[in-house]
């Protein structure tokens, strides 16, 4: 067999996203309001970055982070939960850490939970002492007995975990949660959270040493930029200078708002970014507190 080659060098950006599934059409939306758009190739598993020398790879989300480990893309967008219990799985046999999360990007959000039969009476995890658990998390689950100090049989699942206590193969389960009505579907209840998970931009421990590390900085820019923005709306409306302290208060979530003259002394035009919700009730408040001509904008772009 001939000596293997050098790795070429890389003057592209590589990230690994979901091809199917809860976390594929968030994380091309988020990238996509990072300003890139892609070709995609005929099967339907690379994306060729057209605006920005960043590719796209659509693989299965448990593969993401050894494809980061093993250098085959630069970055990845998967659950903090998929990325920790392959980062403990790793490191369970004495692996160096080879991936990390960068960035917590606010959508897929769950938990990973124990729950045990509704009928159990819960009153601390040394109940679990000697039990089966049945879980697809199986290093996030052990390293959660351990701090415990609980020795308990970790029974690995790949799907459907919900449903071994009632086929006699376990006691409790340790599985993702979101709305837990997988959960009451099974006459199961929570009863410990292990994990708050969400999507991550996953990446390597080591910063790039090439033209990807500019790559990397310009989309983290970027994606801070969007994160920032994606529940803020502009408010403009007009007021009278002496009701301002009243109004002002009314907007807590708002950055200092830019208070500008409009006419003689007393009538002021304000703008203000608001990062929280602008319901209808707030709107209403403002008004009765004396703000004029309400207006709510939504903001496409912003760099700090
Ligand atoms: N209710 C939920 N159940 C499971 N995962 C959820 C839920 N809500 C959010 N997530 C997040 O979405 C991620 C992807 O979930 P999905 O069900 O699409 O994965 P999958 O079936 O393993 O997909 P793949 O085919 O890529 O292997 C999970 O790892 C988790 O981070
Ligand atoms: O709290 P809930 O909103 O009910 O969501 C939790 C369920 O969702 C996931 O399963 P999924 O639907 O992905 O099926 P799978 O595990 O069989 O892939 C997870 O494994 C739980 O079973
Ligand atoms: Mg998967």
């Amino acid at each position: 067999m001939s000596p293997p080659t050098a790795a070429p060098a890389r003057d592209r950006l590589r990230i690994a996203i979901q091809k199917s599934g809860r976390l594929a059409e968030p994380a091309r939306a988020l990238l996509s309001s990072c300003g890139m758009s892609w070709r995609e190739s005929r099967d339907r598993l690379f994306c060729y970055g057209e605006t920005l020398p960043v590719d796209l790879l659509l693989v299965r989300d448990d593969d993401i982070p050894g494809l980061i480990a093993d250098g085959v893309c630069d970055l990845g967008i998967v659950g903090r939960n998929v990325l920790l219990e392959q980062d403990g799985d790793r490191r369970g046999n004495g692996r160096v850490p080879s991936f990390r999360e960068w960035r917590a990007l606010g959508f897929g959000g769950c938990r990973l939970a124990l729950a045990v039969p509704e009928s159990c009476d819960w009153r601390s995890p040394s109940q679990l002492a000697g039990r089966r658990i049945a879980t697809s998390y199986p290093a996030l689950l052990s390293q959660w007995l351990e701090r415990e100090g609980i020795a308990a049989e970790v029974v690995v699942l790949l799907g459907s975990v919900e449903i071994a206590p009632r086929l006699g193969q376990a006691d409790a389960v340790c599985d993702l949660v979101s709305s837990g009505a997988t959960l009451t579907a099974n006459q199961l209840k929570p009863v410990e959270t292990l994990l708050e998970s969400e999507a991550v931009l996953a990446g390597p421990v080591a910063p790039f040493d090439d033209v990807r590390g500019e790559l990397a900085d310009l989309l983290l820019r970027r994606l801070d930029g969007a994160l920032r923005i994606r529940h803020s709306k502009l408010l403009l409306f007009q007021a009278s200078r002496n009701v301002l302290p009243d109004l002002l208060p009314l907007l807590p979530d708002a950055e200092a708002p830019t208070v500008m003259q409009v006419d003689g002394q007393d009538s002021l035009a304000l703008q203000a970014l608001c990062h929280g919700a602008l319901t209808w009730q707030r709107l209403e408040d403002l008004k009765r507190a004396g703000a004029r001509g309400l207006m709510v904008l939504p903001v496409e772009g912003m760099l700090a």
